[in-house]
């Protein structure tokens, strides 16, 4: 398990770095810390590592205080962007190395780095080097030179920004194996919410240094609890519009919709939010919230098509599997539409 409480960093100078960081990662579990670039990701990274220490707060490992502790001493097994392979040694020597700097003998090594590449399907190459390795392969290899020496927990950083789009999406099938099969505590951080989404059981949204939500994928994409979220999270619709009263609002383009019930007060201005997805292509006429629409462009996106549509002068996007030949209504329906605060 890993958790940081009230984790508070800036570097020298500055008044960059994480704030007030609250975050736990069961024993297990694998959490995913996605954010734009510049949000503090290597940061919080480096923090748990133990590269750098915290000004306030405490990193926790399975409960055991480490904050003041080395890298060395904490017992993570880390990959980084590079993987930094020795070029010089074989697979089998790189996936023993940790080992041999433990003391471990080179029998008993050899055995452990063995069984490891055996496990993630690497056991006909450990007489290669890295130059003659792919990239996907490499980046096994400092997967399982992490795990060889049985860590408390695995630490990512965007593990696979070096591979080509096809390879990448190989190696995160792989990667979420290779953490189920050794149910090892995993937390990696990435720009990418596509990648974020398929690997974690839980995402952390990291936005300038502060932790902006923590949930399952699901919840993250249905249920933001912000709108920076939700334009990080997914494509999304943003409608203007005022309360009328609990469970309606005013909009300039798309008249009354029903929403259901909030707690924003009556008159206050707020921003409606709703994914392209939820939204209906010529609903039936009784069906709530049918807004007139003019279809101005259409994108093939291969399984989906995204549809561009015109209603007074907001545009919305609908994505939809059907193509229909024209759209002259929509309907969003009220459990799909999420409110606010502007
Ligand atoms: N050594 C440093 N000294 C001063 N500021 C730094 C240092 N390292 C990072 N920063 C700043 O801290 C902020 C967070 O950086 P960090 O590398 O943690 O972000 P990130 O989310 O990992 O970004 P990226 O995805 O681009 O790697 C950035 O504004 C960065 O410029």
């Amino acid at each position: 398990m890993i958790a940081l409480e009230n984790i508070q960093f800036h570097y020298p100078h500055s008044s960059v770095g994480v704030h007030d960081i609250n975050l736990q990662v069961e024993t297990g579990e694998f959490l995913v810390v996605v954010g734009a670039s510049g949000s503090g990701k290597s940061t919080l990274l480096q923090l748990i590592a133990g590269f750098l220490t915290p000004l306030q707060g405490r990193v926790l490992l399975d409960h055991q205080d480490v904050t003041q502790l080395s890298c060395g001493e904490r017992g993570l097994g880390i990959v980084l962007q590079d993987y930094v392979l020795f070029n010089h040694m074989t697979v089998l020597g790189n996936v023993a190395y940790p080992l041999k700097v433990k003391g471990v003998r080179q029998v008993e090594r050899h055995r452990r780095a063995r069984k490891i590449l055996h496990d993630v399907g690497l056991e006909a190459l450990e007489h290669y080097y890295p130059s003659q390795l792919s990239g996907g392969q490499q980046q096994r290899v400092a997967i399982a030179r992490a795990l060889v020496f049985e860590p408390r927990a695995l630490l990512l950083d965007e593990p696979f920004s070096a591979l080509d789009a096809s390879r990448r999406e190989s190696m995160r099938q792989e990667l979420k194996h290779i953490q189920r099969q050794f149910g090892v505590t995993t937390l990696m951080i990435t720009h990418d919410q596509e990648e974020a989404l398929m690997l974690g059981d839980h995402v952390a949204v990291l936005e300038q240094g502060e932790l902006l939500q923590h949930s399952a994928p699901h919840q993250l994409y249905t249920q933001p609890v912000s709108e920076a979220v939700a334009r990080f999270i997914g494509r999304t619709n943003f409608i203007d519009a005022q309360v009328i009263n609990s469970q309606r609002i005013q909009t300039a383009d798309l008249g009354i919709l029903e929403v259901t019930p909030h707690a924003f007060t009556v008159g206050q201005t707020v921003r409606a939010m709703i994914r392209p997805e939820a939204i209906i292509a010529n609903p039936v006429s009784d069906i709530v919230n049918r807004v007139p629409t003019t279809l101005v462009e259409r994108q093939f996106l291969g399984a989906q098509q995204r549809h561009y549509l015109l209603c007074g002068t907001t545009t919305l996007s609908l994505e939809s599997a059907s193509t229909p030949d024209h759209i002259t209504h929509v309907a969003l329906p009220p459990t799909h539409i999420h409110l606010f605060n502007r």
